[in-house]
């Protein structure tokens, strides 16, 4: 590789920090200010050097093209009946969003509903979040600009299709809820701004209220039906229960446990200020989330007690916690992922059991299991049903699979689930791949599951290019998905994909959880790093052909195992990651991962966090073994206000500053996209050309030859 000559950032060495009695300097503190003009000429300058790296890749050309031909194929949501209409989400291929469509019946003439490519030249405004009335006549929905998390509610009659006069602002994690009656709405809001929010400010998100909105008046006019202004950091869920007798309020201060009231909504006809809540959970001790109910007998799915989670009953007459009862207990093994009420009298229950789906149905009254659907190894990634009707739809989807649309209809016996609908991609041929489930063990002897996908028959010696995925965190699941980026690099480069379950990650339940969060966090390190010394112990690769890729939580994860163990990879792709652990609860909803990261504010979690945060653990190669880092690529944008910017943007400046008249000859370069955010909402035509760039930063930096 040439030798990089980086961007100079200035390093203001009076920046220090006192943490309980630790002084850490911070010189890039400047950076935190997205506005100044010094920050944007620093992103133009790493803008300026990546860009001509990516675009001299002699076959971009071809990795465009042919990410661009397996990208055009028509995508589909499962159908959902809303009143008397079906509606569902399509897109053709290439469309930058998804278009909403509706249907009298499922055989009849499809109609576009709701196109949100025509709200923007570039399609960088997407829907986030819908919610129909009960009557389906009327629709809530979130536009989102630019990847920011603020989003602005619209209103829309079904029928017409025009939209009433009000926009709901400064909206932000917020669940939506109607009134049975259809007449109004409970979403949750943040105070008017002092300055910008259009998601490229970094504040910190405060003060969110509960509010109600009556449908067609202005929002000056919604009354805040809820609020805890003693706990400015808490959010508030909310969901009108499906006989509409109840609010259900659902308070979260972090990520994770929340506590839980109701309101009794039969006795407030007309809601003119803060509703009186009767408390049910009065410690952040578990998650506890309402799936449906039959009376005032609510069932809802809880870790309490159950750390793979099971379904209880509470009477809202009754609540006391030695009145709950349990409806499903919960397994040894299968987590219970979700729950939803269907055909009046039945759940169906998505378990998941060594990572993969698994779908059942259950009688809602006893809990007893009436019957499975059967699946292929996969995931469920979408899924349509309510309390009332009598029929479901489950979206099917694997490494190999790019989609299968499920029906069962529950007027029919036996319950039989039939093709709806299976996506193809041209001219891709599973036949000629393999996807399998492999169990290494990590550095403490813990089994970890990874999935391990690629063209059959590769040779196992060694030459093959090998990509390793991770998150680890947040409880949350990495199962199988059908991505065309993977195909690509598997078809074009005989890459091999795999991907780790690693701790912190909710596979198996909370307590795969907590075994990597908060002072667990370096097992879900040690688990990622012990999955690429198995990939090349097992002759898959070896490290000059292995990149780590991860974002957001998963950024941390690559970043930290680039610092522990720069010798196992030859690049690394750092997305949106969050990479100063000693100030991450400073900025928008950063305050919120206090759960599995814990805080620098206090000492104990601070000496841990110290050790592995990314941007205080960087160590420039010598010539005395410590080896170079892998060629790394961080990617952020201007408008991601989940993980904003400032994080990649330090942590760039450090790594580069670090390796000046040091043996490093791999590039370490940032990559700053604008009208951009965390992800979410991403333009097809954005997501293209970061994914071109992605395999354009792996050909040049790895050396990669691409295969027709
Ligand atoms: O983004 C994250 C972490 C992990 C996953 C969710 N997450 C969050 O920070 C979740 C933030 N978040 C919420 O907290 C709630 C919410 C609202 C009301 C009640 C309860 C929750 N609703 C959301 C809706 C859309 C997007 C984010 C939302 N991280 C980025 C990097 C580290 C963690």
């Amino acid at each position: 590789n040439m030798r990089f000559v980086y961007p100079e950032a200035r390093r203001d060495e009076t920046v220090v920090d006192d943490y309980h009695g630790t002084k850490i300097h911070d010189p890039y503190r400047w950076l935190e200010d997205p506005d100044s003009n010094e920050t944007k000429e620093f992103i133009e300058a790493q803008n300026k050097i990546t860009r001509p790296y990516l675009d001299a890749c002699p076959v971009k050309a071809d990795i465009n093209e042919r990410l661009t031909e397996l990208w055009n194929y028509p995508k589909y949501s499962c159908p959902f009946r809303r009143g008397d209409r079906y509606f569902f989400f399509k897109n053709t291929g290439l469309q930058n969003q998804n278009v909403l469509y509706v249907q009298d019946n499922l055989e009849g003439e499809p109609r576009v509903f709701l196109d949100p490519n025509t709200l923007s030249e570039d399609g960088t405004v997407a829907l986030s979040g819908t919610r129909f009335t009960e009557d389906g006549a009327t629709l809530a929905y979130g536009l989102s600009a630019s990847g920011s998390d603020w989003i602005t509610i619209h209103l829309k009659d079904v029928a017409t299709g025009e939209d009433y006069p009000e926009v709901l602002e400064k909206v932000k994690f917020a669940s939506m809820s109607w009134t049975k009656d259809n007449k109004g709405l409970f979403y949750s809001r943040y105070p008017d701004a002092t300055g910008k929010a259009d998601g490229s400010e970094t504040e910190v998100n405060r003060d969110q209220k509960l509010c109600f909105h009556r449908l067609n008046t202005p929002q000056s006019e919604d009354v805040v039906v809820v609020e805890f202004p003693d706990e400015p950091l808490w959010r508030i869920g909310a969901e009108v229960s499906d006989c509409g007798r109840y609010l259900v309020v659902s308070p979260v201060r972090d990520c994770r446990d929340n506590l839980l009231f109701f309101a009794e909504l039969a006795k407030q006809p007309d809601i003119t200020g803060l509703l009186p809540l009767t408390q049910i959970v009065h410690k952040f001790e578990a998650d506890y989330e309402y799936i449906t109910n039959e009376g005032s007998v609510c069932i809802f799915r809880t870790n309490k007690n159950a750390p793979n989670y099971q379904l209880i009953q509470i009477d809202l007459h009754n609540p006391a916690e030695e009145n709950w009862k349990t409806l499903i207990p919960e397994h040894p093994k299968d987590v219970l992922d979700w729950a939803s009420a269907v055909d009046n009298d039945k759940l169906v229950i998505h378990y998941v059991r060594d990572v993969k789906s698994v779908l059942q149905l259950h009688s809602m009254k006893t809990g007893e299991m009436i019957q499975t659907f059967d699946l292929d190894v996969g995931s469920i990634v979408g899924f349509s049903g309510k309390k009332e009707q009598t029929e479901i739809f489950y979206h099917f989807m694997s490494f190999l699979t790019p989609g299968i649309i499920y029906h069962v209809d529950f007027k029919k016996q036996p319950y039989k689930p039939t093709v709806f609908r299976e996506v193809k991609v041209k001219d891709f041929d599973a036949s000629q791949y393999e996807a399998k489930q492999v169990f290494y063990s990590s550095k403490d002897g813990t089994k970890i599951p990874m999935f391990i996908v690629s063209k059959k028959d590769l040779p196992r010696d060694g030459s093959n290019p090998a990509l390793l995925y991770g998150y680890g965190g947040f409880n949350i699941n990495v199962q199988p998905s059908f991505s065309v980026t993977r195909l690509v690099f598997m078809q074009h480069f005989n890459g091999v994909v795999a991907i780790p379950n690693i701790r912190g990650g909710g596979e198996y339940g909370e307590r795969w959880h907590n075994a990597g969060r908060l002072l667990n966090k370096q097992n879900v390190f040690d688990d990622f790093q012990a999955a690429a010394q198995h990939l090349v112990a097992e002759r898959y690769t070896r490290p000059a052909l292995l990149t780590a890729q991860g974002g957001s939580n998963g950024g941390l994860l690559v970043a930290a195992c680039a610092n522990q163990r720069p010798d196992l990879f030859g690049a690394a792709i750092i997305q949106v990651g969050v990479l100063d652990m000693l100030r991450f609860q400073k900025f928008t909803i950063g305050h919120a991962w206090v759960s599995d990261y814990g805080s620098s504010d206090n000492k104990t979690q601070f000496e841990y966090l110290l050790k592995y945060s990314p941007l205080h653990n960087i160590q420039p190669p010598d010539n005395a073994g410590r080896a170079q880092y892998p060629a790394t690529l961080v990617l952020s944008a201007d408008h991601d206000d989940r993980v904003v910017p400032l994080h990649s943007l330090k942590y760039i400046a450090a790594l580069q500053h670090a390796v000046t008249r040091a043996p490093q000859e791999r590039p370490l370069l940032a990559r700053f996209d604008t009208k951009a955010g965390h992800g979410g909402g991403k333009p097809t035509a954005k997501l293209i050309e970061e994914h071109t760039d992605i395999l354009c930063f792996m050909t040049q930096s790895l050396g990669l030859k691409f295969v027709k």
